[in-house]
């Protein structure tokens, strides 16, 4: 297919509950902000569909509860929950490089439905070539750990950690959620830059508060960040 979150736009309308997308190959996937993102064989690229309405506020949430679900699976496949960490707003690195990411879009004019679009290089990494300068190296599980894990096989790990994580986050609301992502959080306390539309800002990172903003402490006091590239 061409992408899987491609394939959940055409396909929301038809959804009684939340939804997996499985592709093992796609034509046009695509990363955050507009950029390409490589699909090669062996390679975990899926949608989760959550059909709506979905409140605005809560959305973009939902990529703590799934990054959290990512951390959980890696866990189990490896044993090593301690080489991975997160990244804001929705990475995940494994040994300081990047093994997933995961890309959130509202589908229909009213918020109709959720898309939680969300790869992850098993088998293989992107070169060097392929990423941005200043971004994070890109990792693979299998040369990283020496795990060698299926696409369906990691589904069957990630689907029911997703489903745990949000049904914390439908009965507690995000505080839980949050003490866990920033208990995984990668450079906490560390300065770090956060690159927003025309302006770089640099500082200590914090936390993250209850809207899921990132917080860095900087010289001129603390700011609040919705949206940003991430540096280390
Ligand atoms: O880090 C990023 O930029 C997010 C990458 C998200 C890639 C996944 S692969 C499955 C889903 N379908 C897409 O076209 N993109 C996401």
């Amino acid at each position: 297919m061409d992408s899987t979150l491609n394939e959940a736009a055409r396909r929301f309308g038809d959804l009684r509950g939340p939804t997996w997308i499985l592709a093992l190959h796609q034509t046009a996937a695509r990363g955050r902000r507009g950029r390409e993102w490589r699909h090669p064989a062996g390679n975990f690229a899926a949608t989760l569909v959550l059909p709506g309405p979905i409140a605005p506020a809560t959305a973009a949430l939902r990529s703590f509860v799934a990054s959290l679900a990512l951390h959980d699976a890696f866990a189990a496949v490896t044993g090593r929950a301690g080489s991975f960490a997160l990244k804001w707003p929705n990475d995940v690195l494994l040994n300081g490089g990047k093994v997933a990411g995961i890309l959130l879009e509202t589908i229909g004019p009213r918020g109709d439905a959720l898309s939680i679009g969300i790869g992850v290089n098993l088998a293989q990494a992107p070169g060097a070539a392929q990423v941005e300068a200043g971004a994070l190296r890109p990792v693979s599980l299998l040369s990283e750990t020496g795990a060698s894990v299926t696409p369906e096989e990691f589904l069957d790990l990630l689907a029911p950690a997703f489903a745990r994580h949000e049904a914390q986050f439908a009965t507690y609301g995000f505080a839980p959620i949050r003490t866990a992502w920033m208990d995984r959080a990668a450079r906490r306390g560390e300065v770090i830059t956060a690159r927003l539309p025309g302006e770089e800002v640099t500082g200590r990172f914090d936390t993250v508060d209850e809207q899921g903003q990132l917080v860095l402490s900087t010289p001129q006091g603390p700011r609040r960040i919705a949206a940003a590239d991430v540096f280390f």
